[in-house]
């Protein structure tokens, strides 16, 4: 499937065998790369292998079956078409399961909860005081996430990051809550997004007589739900592999190993050395901000990435208003596209920012700067291809770029606002993961840009590492 070698600890990945096998490294490392390659000697040995391979959002579910469709064809002449093999994010897949069983629901609407919450009636802060809503949301679906079922198990079950500062009667109004929404959700016969893993799990049995998976493969595990990741693995008959990076988990799910029955000691973790995407001064910038992050391990943020080439120094860029970020921007892409089309190629540019509402915004202004851009969302719009691609930094998770270009990073972000104060440094280590991850998807270089003053994470960076200018 490859253009190039794999390594010896690649290859020993791709060949480990066992039930359960957990891929680890760095952004970079491989991950995506071994699963392929362990897919493909799969259907080389049986071509009516059943095999299901999870991806985390659309966007990436297009990119994974494009870059497998490709594969398969140049390396073993066959067709994805005609095999038994699925790519599909776990809420599609999910929700083909529920159609086929008769249990399909539609999804909540955005705020669903919140015309909910708005008829509640009490006397408790969480009722009172409008900052707790999203707070009793978030906890909710994290109680979801859990496959927890009765207010027995939520009682006393331990908490890290966020809910901490939660007291026992706190945790008995947030269970209220919950089931008056759930009956709210039942009588309008809608699920919540939670839901669907938990539909799945109570209803295993009739999924695993209906459906016959001998494999399944994991991407991006790391930011699945707890629920999601047994339901996956109670349907694998012969296997389950996954690829999960701590430093690159971007979303509030909370689960280990031992909690979702995926052995992997000993043998059966399998850690990737090497980064084969990044230059090192992409890779070192990117380090020098995720040592602060305050809940990982320093052996989670792996420094072994010597294989990786040297390369251009990234660049920090201050504008003075939005207007001027936006020029700054497309003088940038300007210059990358006349300085690759004089070495005789065309880049791919990943342009990425955080709020998806801005994108269109930006494609505008990029455009009355003469500079053409797809936007990247969903199913639309491909990495595959060169040019400029407009992406949300969440969207970017899981893909790759030429040269990125992160913009919008003033001191706004990350917003705290309506954050209580035990969610807060969770926040901030959320989002400096996000970070991470947008910076660690450019091969060639890096740039980020911000208006006014710098994010907090701007400040974090190594200033040795960059090349800083003011526009
Ligand atoms: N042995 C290798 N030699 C050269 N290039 C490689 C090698 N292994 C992987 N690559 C390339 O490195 C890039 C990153 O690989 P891949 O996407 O599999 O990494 P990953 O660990 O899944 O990354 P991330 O977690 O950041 O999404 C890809 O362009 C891939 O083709």
């Amino acid at each position: 499937m490859v253009k190039y070698i794999l390594t010896p600890t690649q290859m020993d990945a791709v060949n480990a065998k066992g039930e359960h096998i957990l891929v680890k490294g760095i952004p970079g490392s491989g991950k995506t790369t071994v699963l392929l390659t362990k897919l493909q000697n799969i259907v080389e040995e049986d071509t009516t292998a059943n095999i299901l391979f999870i991806t985390f959002n659309n966007t990436l579910q297009k990119y994974i079956k494009e870059s497998l469709q490709n594969d398969l064809e140049e390396e073993l002449q066959i067709e994805l078409d005609k095999l038994n093999v699925e790519v599909y994010t776990y809420h599609k897949w999910a929700a083909k399961m529920l159609h086929k069983l008769r249990m399909y629901k539609d999804p909540v609407e955005k705020d669903t909860f919140s015309t909910f919450f708005k008829e509640l009636k009490g006397t408790h802060r969480f009722y009172t005081d409008k900052k707790y809503q999203s707070f009793v949301e978030e906890e909710i679906a994290w109680i979801k996430e859990k496959g927890i079922k009765t207010f027995d198990e939520y009682k006393d079950i331990r908490r890290t990051g966020r809910g901490t500062a939660l007291q026992a009667n706190d945790r008995k109004i947030v269970y209220t809550i919950l089931e008056a929404w759930n009956s709210y959700l039942n009588a309008k016969s809608l699920y919540m997004w939670q839901d669907y893993a938990n539909v799945v799990n109570d209803n295993i049995n009739l999924v695993n007589k209906n459906f016959k998976y001998d494999y399944i493969f994991i991407d991006e595990a790391q930011d699945l739900s707890q629920i999601q990741l047994i339901t996956l693995r109670k349907v694998a008959r012969k296997g389950i592999v996954v690829a999960a990076d701590l430093g690159q988990k971007i979303y509030k799910t909370d689960f280990t190993w031992l909690s979702v029955g995926i052995k992997v000691q000993g043998g059966r973790t399998k850690k990737l050395s090497g980064a084969f995407r990044s230059t090192k001064e992409i890779m070192d910038l990117a380090n020098s901000l995720l040592k602060h992050d305050s809940t990982l391990n320093p052996e989670d943020i792996e420094q072994e990435y010597d294989a990786e080439e040297s390369g251009l120094i990234p660049g920090v860029l201050n504008a003075d208003s939005y207007k001027f970020e936006t020029e700054l921007v497309a003088k940038l892409i300007k210059d990358i596209q006349a300085q690759t089309k004089a070495d005789g190629w065309e880049p791919t540019i990943g342009v990425l920012l955080f709020e998806s509402h801005r994108l269109d915004g930006w494609r505008k202004s990029l455009y009355y700067s003469n500079i053409q851009s797809e936007i990247i969302r969903d199913q639309y719009g491909s990495a595959l291809t060169t040019g400029v691609k407009l992406l949300t930094m969440h969207g970017a998770k899981g893909l790759e770029f030429d040269y990125v270009i992160i913009s919008g990073l003033n001191d706004r972000f990350p917003s705290l606002r309506n954050r209580l104060e035990d969610e807060i440094t969770h926040t901030i280590d959320i989002n400096r993961r996000l970070l991470y991850v947008s910076m660690t998807r450019a091969k060639e270089n890096v740039y980020l840009t911000y208006k006014g003053k710098p994010s907090r994470y701007i400040e974090e960076l190594d200033k040795n590492l960059y090349r800083f200018e003011v526009q």
